[in-house]
């Protein structure tokens, strides 16, 4: 479990970026933080590992204050998906995979026997495994780098919009792959994009944000979907417009629902019983 206790974090220029936010992150779940640009995203996950620390405030993990673990044992109990990978040009898809695990003294080959276990769990032929970076498509350098934030096996797994530079077809597949990977491996997860459709995707838990990472909301997407805390998180997700916004559209075989474009997205059933 990882707890924000009323953190702050206000930057040399004097910017706040976080003032006083708290939130619960439980054990084996998918938290999303979902907010626009600028909100303070990055800078809340970034306090989890310890690259940014707080002005004001703690974070604790399963109780204990990181403050009191030494910073580079942390951080390499803690897995990082970057926004476009962020893979080093120079090391090969195996070496990028298992650079944490070179570094935590694992011996050559049983990192790189790690390497190809997580390349085959991510869905990547081990036949990239010698290729450079520059070298795969934009989904398969993703992978990579999901690939590297598993291989120590962490507990946490911290990603920052890391299906944010894919283009819709690709970020649909590493969503599912994502929903399939955290079903078979229960880590807890926090995950930060601007993207509500992603947010309710993948979260358990979604927190939405605006500026000065100020919380609007907690909930599962199906308490927010169905209670709104205001007009502005209605907004913000949808509820008026586009596919959330659906309605009920008689037809000659029975009520269909219809997106706020009009468009039909499936027959209304049970609706004598609820009637
Ligand atoms: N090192 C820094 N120095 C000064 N201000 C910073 C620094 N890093 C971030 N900020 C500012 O803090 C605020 C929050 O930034 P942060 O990156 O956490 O937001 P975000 O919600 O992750 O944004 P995005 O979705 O665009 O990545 C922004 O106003 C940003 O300009």
């Amino acid at each position: 479990m990882i707890e924000f206790r009323t953190v702050a974090k206000r930057y040399l220029d004097g910017t706040t970026a976080v003032d006083n936010f708290s939130l619960t992150v439980p054990n084996g779940k998918t938290t999303v933080l979902v907010g626009s640009s600028g909100c303070g995203k990055t800078t809340l996950l970034r306090m989890v590992n310890r690259m940014v620390e707080p002005t004001s405030g703690s974070v604790l993990i399963d109780g204990e204050d990181i403050r009191s673990q030494p910073v580079v044992p942390l951080r390499r109990s803690i897995g990082y998906v970057m926004q476009n990978a962020g893979l080093l040009p120079h090391f090969t898809v195996a070496q990028n995979i298992s650079t944490v695990l070179r570094l935590q003294k694992t011996g050559r080959k049983a990192a790189e026997n790690r390497a190809h276990e997580l390349m085959e769990v991510m869905g990547l032929d081990t036949a990239l495994a010698q290729r450079y970076p520059h070298q795969l498509s934009g989904g398969q350098q993703q992978r990579v780098g999901v690939a590297r934030g598993l291989a120590a096996d962490p507990a946490i797994l911290l990603m920052d919009e890391p299906f944010g530079a894919v283009d819709p077809i690709v970020r649909s597949e590493l969503q599912k792959e994502l929903i399939r990977l955290q079903s078979e491996l229960g880590k807890t997860i926090l995950f930060v994009t601007h993207d509500i459709d992603e947010a309710f995707l993948l979260g358990d838990q979604v927190a939405i944000l605006s500026a000065g990472a100020n919380l609007l909301q907690l909930g599962s997407p199906s308490q927010i979907i169905e209670a709104p805390a205001s007009d502005f998180v209605a907004s913000f997700i949808g509820a008026e417009r586009g596919q959330r916004a659906l309605s009920v559209k008689q037809t000659p075989t029975g009520p269909v629902l219809v997106d706020g474009q009009g468009r039909t997205q499936g027959r209304l059933v049970g609706a004598d019983e609820a009637s």
